[in-house]
Parts: C-alpha cells; structure tokens; sequence
C-alpha cells in the first residue's frame, strides 16, 4: 500500500490517492469522515476549524461498499477556499500580491522553505506547510484502520501531557469513550480541567502549547517488519512518520528514555509459555523487538511543540527589506496536541497496514485474512 496526497491549506480541496489495497475490503465514507471530525477537535484550535466541516468523497476503487482493487482516490473540500479564490488562483498575475507574507516565522517553515524554492511571498511556503495537509493523511490513515479492524487490529491514541499537565491514569482500553467524549483526549477529568486553563492562559499570553501524545495499537500478529533490512525496521518505519506530522520533535517506543536510565535486569520483557502460547508480564518494550512487533501492545509517544504562530511575535527579519521586524501573525491555533494524536494513530495505522500487507498482502481481503489466521496460530504453537 502507497499513499501520495496534494493540496493546499487555502486551494480548493486536498486529494489523496491510494493504491495497493486488496478488493472487497468494505469501505464507506461513514468509516472516513468520523475520523476527520476527531481531527478537526480539541480544546484550544484556531476559528479554521469552526469554518471547515471536513468530509471525504471517495472518487474511484469502491464501489457499492467496498474496495475493487483499484487505486483509491479521497477528496476533502477547503470551504475557506471561497475567501481565497482570487489569492489561491494558479492564473498568472495577481501583482502585487494581496495578503503576501513576508515577516518569516521562527519555527515555521516560512524562512527556509522561502530560501529552498526561491518565494518571496511565503505564503507560497505556508500553504504547503500548513497542517492542513493532515486532513488528507487522516482520511488515507481511517481507511488503513479500517483495513486493520477487519484483521483483528485495534487503535487508540490519548493526550499523555499538555504543557507538563500529565495524565495521571494509567491508559485502560476500557476509558476508549472517555477518551473520545473529552476534548483533551484524556480521560484524567482533573488533568483536562487543568489543561484548559493553561490553554485559557496562554491564549490570553499571545503563546502557544506543546505536549506528548501515545498511541497504542493491540491484536498485532508477531512478525511484522524485519531485523534483516535497516528500512523495514518497523520501529524505524513508526519514527519516520511520526516525525513526518507538522510540530512533532520526538519519537519514543514504549518507555524507552525511562528505560535508559534502569539496568537490563530491571528492563527486558521475561518470556513464559502458559496455555498454550508465549507470554510477557512486562511490556517495556512497547511491543517492538530488533524492528518486528512482539505481539505485545505497540505503545508509541510522540513529542510535539508548541505552535509556532504566536499572537505576541517574536523578533524576526522581514525577507524583501531585511530590516528587523515582528513575526508575522496569522489566524491559528494555540494549541493542536489533542488534534495531533488523532493524525499519529492514522499514520502509524498507515504503516502498520503497509507491513500487514507486505507480509500477508494478497488480491482479496479473503486472502489476506486467512494469511494472517494462519500465522497466529503457527506464532502461538511455536
Ligand atoms: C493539527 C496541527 C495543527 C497545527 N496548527 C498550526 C497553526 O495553527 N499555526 C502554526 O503556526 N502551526 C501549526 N501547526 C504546526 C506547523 O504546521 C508546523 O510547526 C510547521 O509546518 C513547521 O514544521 P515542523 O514544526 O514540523 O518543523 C499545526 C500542526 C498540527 C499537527
Ligand atoms: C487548517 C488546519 O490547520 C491549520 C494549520 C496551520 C499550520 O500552519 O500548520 C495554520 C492554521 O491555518 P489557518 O491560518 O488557515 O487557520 C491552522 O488552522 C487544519 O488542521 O485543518
């Protein structure tokens, strides 16, 4: 399975295409468009998200319900596009530029992505850069998901901290409502009260907030990824997308910076065989060992910064005059950590898609499923 998508924050519409998924995989846009509304959610966004109503159309490789084997495509409308038209138009002219952006922001992509392709208008960088795009990633990540429940695969992603506020409860499977119904994406009701008010002060400072997301997936099949090639690493795999996502700085599988401060004795995940099948009471391995999954759960932790629009600029240096100036400030949000674990369980659900398909890949879902029963019960009796 591959994926490309395209678009810009303020054009028209994001499209991506995927290809590479086996036929008769049941696919609707109810299995889609919830996905996107998860990601349009969180306390502390932006007035964007009270414009847009993201929804999917799927325009080729499904019909009546399900996938046919042919490439996928999802289109997701920009309503916003409307007050952009004439700024967004790819007809040539349009001199002086209106709403051009020269006042390069530190931590955005603005500076070097102008220096790269050569704009003097850096909104020719930021509609690219722009998280946006995660909308289109979100729409190919459900449709992996779904690919992966109809294995026997299921996701959950929870905010671990907001600003150092952490989520004191340990993650439960069973707080997946909870989860969902807060819009800090914790189920910790006493941490999200605090992670508000933060939110609330930080707006009112002009700043913005960072945080540590965790992702977990659990029924992953022993096997997937590779410790014989360093690129099919599936730890490696999960790192790369995560650290693909707009603000995230650092990847961690399992516990592993704690786990760096204790001996091995103290780390390693002890081996049993009861009932039948290999067991760990432990899982500080967070599921992966030498680049293939263990069968335990994955746990992931994402490390994201704040957001590098700041309503109380920082200095900067205006790129056509190069005199010394504020950066500049556009709508945004002040904090997109609750949004941000929604885009990393769909990438890394993308991934893990990709590695089930690599192993077990087949022309029909039939197949694939009867690969993947099989390979469970040789994992367990081994
Ligand atoms: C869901 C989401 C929403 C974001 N919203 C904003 C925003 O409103 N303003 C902003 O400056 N950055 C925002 N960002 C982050 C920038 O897109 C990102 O920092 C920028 O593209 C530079 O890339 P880098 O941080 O990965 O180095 C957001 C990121 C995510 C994941
Ligand atoms: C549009 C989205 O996020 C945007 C990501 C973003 C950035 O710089 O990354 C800047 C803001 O864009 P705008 O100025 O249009 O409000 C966010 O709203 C989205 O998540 O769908």
């Amino acid at each position: 399975m591959r994926y490309l998508t395209a678009g810009e924050s303020h054009g028209p519409q994001l499209t991506a295409i995927i290809e590479g998924l086996p036929a008769q995989l049941p696919l609707e846009k109810s299995d889609i468009d919830p996905w996107l509304r998860k990601r349009q959610g969180g306390y502390g966004r932006g007035r964007r998200m009270v414009i847009e109503t993201d929804e999917a159309e799927i325009l080729s490789g499904v019909r009546a319900g399900r996938t046919t084997g042919a490439p996928i495509t999802l289109v997701i409308q920009n309503r916003d596009h409307r007050n952009w038209t004439e700024i967004m138009s790819p007809e040539p002219g349009g001199e002086p530029r209106k709403k051009a952006l020269t006042d390069a922001r530190p931590g955005h992509a603005d500076l070097t992505g102008g220096i790269k392709y050569r704009h003097k208008d850096l909104r020719d960088v930021l509609e690219r850069a722009s998280a946006r795009e995660t909308a289109a990633r979100v729409a190919v990540g459900s449709v992996a998901l779904k690919l992966l429940s109809e294995l026997g695969v299921q996701g959950a992603n929870y905010v671990s901290s907001l600003a150092g506020i952490e989520t004191r409860q340990a993650f439960s499977w069973d707080d997946l409502d909870a989860i969902e119904d807060s819009e800090l994406r914790t189920p910790d009701v006493d941490a999200a009260a605090r992670m508000r008010e933060r939110i609330d002060q930080a707006k009112k400072d002009g700043d913005t907030l960072g945080g540590i997301l965790e992702v977990r997936f659990r029924g992953l099949p022993v096997g997937l990824g590779s410790y014989v090639h360093y690129d099919r690493k599936l730890d490696g795999r999960i790192a790369q997308v995560c650290l693909s996502v707009q603000a995230m700085k650092g990847v961690e599988i399992g516990r592993a910076f704690e786990n760096a401060t204790r001996p091995g004795s103290g780390v390693h995940d002890a081996v049993y065989y009861r009932e039948g099948s290999y067991a760990r009471d432990t899982n500080a391995a967070g599921g992966l060992e030498a680049g293939m999954t263990n069968g335990e759960e994955l746990i992931v932790r994402v490390a994201m910064k704040p957001i590098a629009t700041l309503m109380k600029p920082l200095p900067t240096v205006n790129v056509v005059t190069h005199e010394p100036s504020d950066a500049a400030r556009e709508r945004s949000d002040t904090t997109a950590v609750p949004a941000a674990g929604v885009i990393l369980q769909c990438v890394i659900g993308c991934v893990l898609a990709e590695a089930m398909l690599e192993k077990f890949g087949g022309d029909t879902m039939a197949e694939v499923q009867e690969r993947v029963s099989a390979a469970r019960a040789y994992s367990q009796a081994y």
